[in-house]
């Protein structure tokens, strides 16, 4: 019976995904609040982590998770995860993009309101005893400009409640279209435009190498007097010491955070006790909805993958639906050992790979196909390879890879090409599907046989002439060596006695070499390659 995938929450979340994770199949522990030592000793165990934001996946996170297949986070922002680490260690790493983002929204106009009006400032006051009514003097919003730096999915829905609120919305976004800006009834500058003439403005980009310190001392220097900031984004967009200096100066009367750049901020962070200045403890998404949203999502993604192989959100790999895993998986299948059969018999000599499929398999999403091809081959070499890093890592070599489709069935319905070239030669092999899912290798060395690709096998090409099954099995008889099954064909087009044999042998045993180097021996043989699947 197979194991059930073992699933660690690492944050806190919602109880619903705990309950979902169970309801699909998968053991799950609920752990939260560890050190990263902590949590590097006990991820090995895990087939699935889900997280929030306050686990970091680091490099050693990522070293120690052997068994590690997939880290759900049940929210946006995946910056606390390595991404590239967990590519590289084949680690699928999905997040759940709308879940929270009406939430997080709202949650930065309650910010700009609280700016506009002081709140938080006049109910310390007020609740401390004093009556401060004409300590406090707010502004309008109706009327004022919002700069939008970011207009995603949270950008935009703050920029439609902000135009509810009479706002003029402008929005500083390099990937925003014109036909998008006016279809959200918001009017895209660049971002100096942006800072000259914003009353308000909302941070909503993720945080990347382009937007670390979009906010820099330089620009928050260009920003209008009196300007209002507002982040509900992540930390490190703005630089904090520049903020707390222009918050001193008066030039920027007010400033609410709900991220840091350190998370939590130390107790003395310069910009706690600064007039002017709000802050929320990174409760964007902390609503009743939004975590509910987030943690069924995430757990139903995630136990899609372990279950059934869906991936769907994923960030470092093509989404593959739940419905599609299943009539994929016998195909990936074949894939992974048609592409582990040429990896045995090329070693790591192959430059271009091209994925051929005909018939029934040309419906198919061939993504996932190609990459079942790429780690079969790869893993011959190394055994840390998968689907998810396999393509990445062709990539990175040089590997030329290429997809085509023919609609029209050939010989047989369902067909799987793999042709690879080295520098000296190409290699093709081509499988087909029985059945539903009993896999076959159909072609090898232009010859047509029909095996499957199960355990210990050798193959062998030599020329056809008499006597010679008669020398090979006597040669695996002296050696122990019982031969299970025999596939024996004649390469085409000549397809005559004295052209080329080639022979397919499944065995009870494996081969030792120096059984291997005997039958090389025989005469007649040309190539003998012992082989394991
Ligand atoms: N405070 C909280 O609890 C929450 C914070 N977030 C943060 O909000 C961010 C945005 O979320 P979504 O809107 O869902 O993401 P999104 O991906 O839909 O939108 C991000 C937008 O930023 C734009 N962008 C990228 N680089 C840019 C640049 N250099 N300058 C200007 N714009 C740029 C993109 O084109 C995109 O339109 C997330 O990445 C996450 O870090 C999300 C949810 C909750
Ligand atoms: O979804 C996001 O990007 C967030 O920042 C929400 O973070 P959280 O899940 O509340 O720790």
């Amino acid at each position: 019976m197979s194991q059930k995938p073992k699933v660690l929450i690492s944050d806190k979340m919602d109880p619903n995904a705990a309950r979902i994770f169970e309801e699909r199949g998968c053991d799950v522990d609920v752990i939260t609040g560890e050190t990263p030592e902590q949590l590097a000793a006990r991820v090995g165990e895990y087939d699935g982590l889900a997280i929030r934001s306050s686990t970091k996946v680091t490099k050693e996170i990522l070293a120690a998770a052997d068994n590690l297949k997939v880290i759900g986070r049940a929210g946006i922002g995946v910056d606390n995860v390595d991404i590239p680490a967990a590519s590289a260690k084949g680690v699928v790493v999905m997040n759940t993009p709308f879940g929270n983002s009406i939430t997080t929204a709202e949650h930065a106009i309650a910010l700009i309101m609280a700016l506009a009006r002081q709140i938080p400032e006049a109910n310390a006051e007020t609740q401390a005893g004093e009556w401060p009514k004409s300590k406090f003097m707010g502004v309008e919003v109706t009327g004022k400009t919002l700069g939008l730096i970011g207009s995603g999915n949270i950008g935009s829905i703050v920029a439609s409640r902000a135009q509810g609120l009479k706002m003029k919305v402008v929005a500083y976004d390099p990937f925003l279209s014109p036909e998008r800006a006016l279809e959200l009834g918001v009017e895209k500058v660049d971002l100096g435009d942006l800072l000259a003439r914003a009353d308000f403005i909302t941070l909503h980009t993720p945080l990347t190498e382009e937007t670390r310190n979009i906010l820099s001392r330089e620009r928050l220097e260009q920003t209008k007097q009196g300007v209002r900031i507002v982040n509900c984004a992540r930390g490190g967009l703005i630089d904090e010491a520049a903020l707390k200096d222009g918050l001193d100066s008066g030039h920027i009367a007010g400033a609410a955070l709900d991220v840091f750049a350190t998370e939590p901020p130390p107790a003395d962070h310069p910009l706690f006790g600064t007039p002017g200045f709000t802050c929320t403890p990174h409760l964007g998404a902390s609503t009743t909805e939004a975590q509910v949203n987030v943690a069924l999502q995430v757990a139903e993604q995630m136990a899609d993958y372990l279950v059934t192989g869906g991936v769907t959100n994923a960030l470092n790999v093509p989404s593959l639906s739940a419905e599609e895993a299943p009539r994929l998986k016998p195909y990936i299948a074949l894939a992974e050992k048609l592409g582990s059969l040429v990896g045995q018999l090329e070693g790591p000599g192959v430059k271009s790979l091209t994925v051929e499929v005909e018939g029934a398999a040309a419906e198919l999403n061939l993504k996932p196909i190609t990459a079942a091809v790429l780690a079969g081959m790869m893993r011959t070499f190394s055994d840390t390879i998968n689907m998810v890093n396999a393509p990445i890592l062709a990539k990175e070599n040089g590997l030329d890879v290429r997809e085509v489709r023919r609609g029209k069935e050939g010989n047989y319905h369902t067909l799987l090409r793999v042709v690879a070239k080295t520098p000296d030669r190409t290699r093709e092999v081509a499988g087909s599907l029985f059945g539903e899912d009993e896999m076959r290798l159909v072609e090898i060395a232009g010859t047509r046989i029909e095996t499957d690709l199960e355990g210990h096998m050798i193959y062998i090409v030599n020329e056809d002439a008499p006597g010679f099954i008669g020398r090979l099995g006597s040669t695996l008889g002296n050696a122990g060596v019982n031969i299970g099954n025999f596939h024996l064909g004649r390469r085409l087009p000549d397809k005559h006695q004295g052209g080329d044999a080639v022979l397919m042998l499944s065995l009870d045993q494996q081969p030792d070499d120096a059984t291997v180097k005997a039958i090389c021996a025989l005469e007649g043989v040309k190539k003998v390659k012992s082989l394991s699947f």
